[in-house]
């Protein structure tokens, strides 16, 4: 108990699994919190402070799938091991006890484990530093596959460079817990945030660690970084040094993403799209399920990484499109790299395993048929290749690493069919690799050859055919007879050879001095075995150490191939075009559709209606500010998002679904579309809304790309109206941006007229026998009406209210107020808007009715007194 407090100590924060025996054990709080999230029986033993101590544990060959489920209840599980073997213990005096120590910490952003890992969704581990001037620093790793990467950003963006990583777990300094930047990331992300003392978020312990880390005598080798970002890089070393409990720690060399060149999407932005997490939460109806094809999971990786981060580079994405139609225009070609591409299991993730010592066979036995599948596919990809392309077919072909391909045949021929997961199970060199192991082994075999033909001469001997030489754990070898039998074995002259070890119920069993000595012989094979495969093993790790980089090229290069063979695959299943990139800010597609919508319907047996889209920043070929009107569920939603969703695809370097794009890149992607409550955030819709457009406005570039649907429609018609209207003028005069604009104010079509770089567009709908038929189809103009009283009808409404809803809709329109268009136009004219009231008018009867030319001095004053008084309402 006081080992166990002792440990308990240094870990506070953490569930302490506490190896006793077979069991990892958990006791306290420890064991009541365990044993609730796990469902497992909370026992009880000894007792402290005399009460008993509550206890529960799980089988340490089973402990994988429990801390799957802790870490997945937000626990953090620090391993505590056995770090000597009994027998070891007992030589230090017949009390001691055996030695323990942590040998890491699980937390949800450091896991390796395939069983704890999601193979097909990246892992990161994010670190966050400030400077005293509005500018922040991110570290980011994955343990589980060693990307590191640094940079610096204004802080203002932090929240969209967070989701730009599939993140895990975060890591603060305390002391910038209560920064409001943080206070909001806590309301935007489900990874849990780990706070750490401030002393380890300094430049200096970031600069230590980094020489500690790659061994360096001095940092200008790792490139140009910033205080604050050495500040965020110590704090992501630091912690993940604690976590790794003394182990080295296997990161690249930090790499610096390249800000500048890449498509910044907000967080808002990027829940509204619904681009890799539904609004619901999941990954069903996402963009990324939608068109991932990928056969391997390192492909979905980097294929969500990539939707989650596009490229503002046109040298990068036209690469990138090189390569997805070459593998397109052949489609023999593209079959065989993917049925290639099948068989390559996660290198990635593999090699690190390995380089942390917790890998084993079956992780060397993927290392091998990733590297060899991927030589297989540059067979495949032959000659001929685009840059991008043929690069991969180089290295996957491995002609510059022919260590790398010895060794990946070496370990297909060294290692078993179906190695175990563990090294120290055994069994996993093959026949024929390793004399000395083939030598044990046969010894062994033959022993238990000459121990199973014991059983025939004891049979013999003693007459009783019966016996049987049998094997377990707690006596090993054992000769057994059924008790009824047993009696002249206990009796000389047998008794002489055969020695009594146990009584059963029914059974009696024997040894003999022949059968322990032939198992003392077994055993010592064994573990010779054990011990030779395990040496070979380790020679590999070595092995794989030393070619950790160019396995590293390789594993990116499956990756890299796997994604364009996915892009080619969903182009060539749902029409999917490869968009022009083109200098100028415009967007000019023909027949462009929803992937997502379009898919789902396509389950239902309906068809999709393609539309156009033509758009100019400039204003020169087409409007750069489009208004989009129609009926309610006549697609305007769904045009929007089309439209911007196709701005990622194609920067993320994927075809998308249309006859054709034209795209100047755009550098910020922004949507507000549909109204969300954020009542967890103290924020109603309203409000949810306006900052949400605030950030639009604010924030918009000539280079961006906007959509917004129904701005102001959470407040009172009028406030809407009017910010609607204001939010419109913004986007048009100010942001000057692409943008699209769905309302429901008809009175905004006007707009178009006043706005030279603006237009009308609507949704068709047709009303048929008093039934309203949708057609999706986008036509030029604004709508006429909007319809909504139909779609009420469609929607279920009961008949007497939809009847009613249309006599006061006849009502209202025939009115002044409804039908005499707002006044609202007339003042926002030319001067801003003169606030009318009562008041306000009475101020005006009375100055239309002075006349200055006849006013006196007194009586000018006099009038000013009375307008002072009427604007009073006096
Ligand atoms: N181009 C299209 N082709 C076929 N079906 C479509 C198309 N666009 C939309 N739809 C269908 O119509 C439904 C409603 O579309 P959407 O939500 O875009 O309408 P909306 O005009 O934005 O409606 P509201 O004004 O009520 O928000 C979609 O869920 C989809 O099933």
């Amino acid at each position: 108990m006081a080992q166990y407090l002792s440990i308990k100590a240094e870990h506070p924060g953490a569930l302490l699994f506490f190896r006793m025996g077979d069991f990892y054990e958990l006791f306290f709080q420890d064991a009541v919190e365990a044993a609730s999230i796990l469902d497992i029986t909370l026992t009880s033993r000894g007792e402290h402070d005399g009460k008993p101590i509550p206890m529960a544990g799980v089988p340490y060959h089973a402990a994988e799938g429990y801390l799957a489920r802790l870490i997945k209840g937000g626990c953090r599980v620090a391993v505590c091991e056995q770090m000597e073997t009994p027998a070891e213990a007992k030589k230090r005096g017949s009390k001691s006890i055996v030695q323990r120590g942590v040998v890491r910490i699980v937390t949800p952003g450091t896991l390796t484990e395939d069983a704890l890992l999601p193979a097909r969704q990246g892992q990161a581990l994010a670190a966050i530093a400030f400077s005293g001037a509005g500018e922040a620093a991110l570290a980011v790793c994955d343990v589980s596959t060693g990307a590191f990467d640094l940079t610096a950003i204004p802080a203002a963006r932090l929240g969209e460079a967070l989701l730009a990583w599939p993140l895990s777990e975060l890591v603060i300094s305390a002391d910038d817990a209560d920064r409001p930047l943080i206070l909001e990331a806590r309301g935007f992300l489900s990874a849990p945030i780990t706070e750490r003392p401030g002393r380890a978020a300094t430049a200096k312990s970031g600069e230590a660690l980094l020489k500690e880390v790659f061994g360096l005598a001095a940092l200008d080798s790792l490139g140009d970084f910033s205080r604050v970002e050495f500040a965020a890089a110590g704090l992501l070393l630091d912690y993940v040094k604690l976590t790794q409990a003394g182990a080295p720690i296997r990161l690249r060399a930090p790499r610096r993403p390249d800000t500048g060149g890449i498509l910044l999407i907000d967080p808002a932005t990027r829940a509204s799209l619904e681009i890799d997490r539904s609004i619901s939460g999941g990954r069903d109806g996402t963009l990324l399920a939608v068109i991932d094809r990928t056969v391997t999971a390192p492909g979905a990786r980097l294929l969500a990484a990539r939707l989650a981060r596009p490229s503002r580079s046109v040298s990068e994405i036209t690469s990138r499109y090189d390569a997805v139609s070459h593998l397109l225009g052949d489609a023999g070609q593209l079959e065989d790299v993917r049925v290639r591409l099948k068989s390559a299991p996660d290198l990635e993730r593999a090699v690190m395993r390995l380089n942390l010592g917790r890998g084993g066979p079956r992780d060397m036995a993927a290392l091998s048929k990733a590297v060899l599948s991927g030589a297989e596919a540059a067979g495949v990809l032959g000659r001929g290749l685009p840059p991008r392309l043929a690069e991969v077919a180089e290295t996957l072909g491995l002609s510059g690493a022919p260590s790398v391909r010895a060794f990946a045949e070496d370990l297909a021929r060294a290692l078993t069919e179906a190695p175990p997961m563990l090294a120290r199970d055994g069994g996993f060199i093959a026949q024929g690799w390793d004399v000395a192991l083939d030598e044990v082994r046969a010894l062994r075999d033959g022993s238990r050859r000459v121990i199973a033909e014991l059983q025939a001469k004891y049979a013999d001997q003693t007459g009783i055919n019966a016996l049987k030489v049998k094997f377990n754990n707690v006596l090993g070898y054992f000769i057994e007879v059924p008790a009824a039998k047993a009696d002249p074995m206990l009796r000389a002259p047998l008794s002489a050879d055969f020695i009594h070890r146990q009584t059963m119920a029914g059974a009696v069993r024997f040894s003999t001095h022949e059968l322990a000595d032939l198992a003392g012989r077994i055993g010592r094979a064994e573990d010779e075995a054990k011990a030779r495969e395990i040496a070979i093993f380790e020679a590999f790790c070595a092995k794989v150490e030393e070619l950790t980089g160019p396995l590293a090229v390789i594993a990116a290069a499956l990756a890299e191939l796997d994604v364009a063979a996915s892009h080619a695959v969903w182009a060539a299943e749902t029409g999917a075009v490869r968009p022009a990139l083109d200098p100028r800010p415009v967007f000019e597609a023909k027949g462009l559709r929803h992937p997502v919508v379009e898919a789902a319907l396509r389950k239902e047996g309906k068809g999709f209606t393609a539309n156009d889209l033509h758009l100019d920043a400039e204003g020169n070929e087409g409007a750069r500010f489009l208004l989009v009107t129609g009926p309610n569920m006549a697609g305007k939603s769904t045009y929007l998002r089309q439209s911007a969703l196709a701005v990622i695809l194609a920067q993320a370097g994927a075809f998308v679904p249309a006859a054709s794009l034209r795209l100047g890149l755009s550098d910020r992607v922004f949507s507000r579309v549909g109204a969300s409550d954020d009542l967890a955030r103290g924020r109603s819709t309203f409000m949810v809304e306006m900052v949400e457009t605030a950030a639009i406005l604010n924030q918009a570039t000539p280079e961006s790309f906007v959509i917004l649907d129904e701005v102001g429609r959470g407040t009172a018609t009028w406030d809407g109206l009017a910010i609607a209207w204001a939010a419109a003028e913004h986007l048009h005069d100010t942001n000057r941006c692409r943008a699209i604009f769905a309302t429901h104010y008809h009175e905004l079509t006007d707009l178009a007229a006043r706005m030279p770089a603006a237009s009308n567009a609507s949704l068709k709908a047709r009303e048929w026998k008093q039934d309203l038929i949708f057609l999706h189809e986008v036509q030029p103009g604004p709508a006429d009406r909007s319809y909504g009283v139909q779609v009420a009808k469609l929607a279920g409404l009961p008949r007497a209210a939809v009847a009613r809803a249309g006599q006061i809709l006849k009502k209202l329109e025939a009115g002044p107020s409804a039908s005499e268009n707002l006044p609202l136009f007339a003042m926002v004219a030319e001067d801003p808007a003169p606030e009318f009231s009562p008041e306000s008018s009475a101020v005006i009867e009375a100055l239309a009715a002075a006349d200055p030319d006849s006013l006196t001095p007194r009586e000018a004053l006099d009038l000013v007194y009375r307008l002072k008084d009427l604007s009073r309402g006096a």
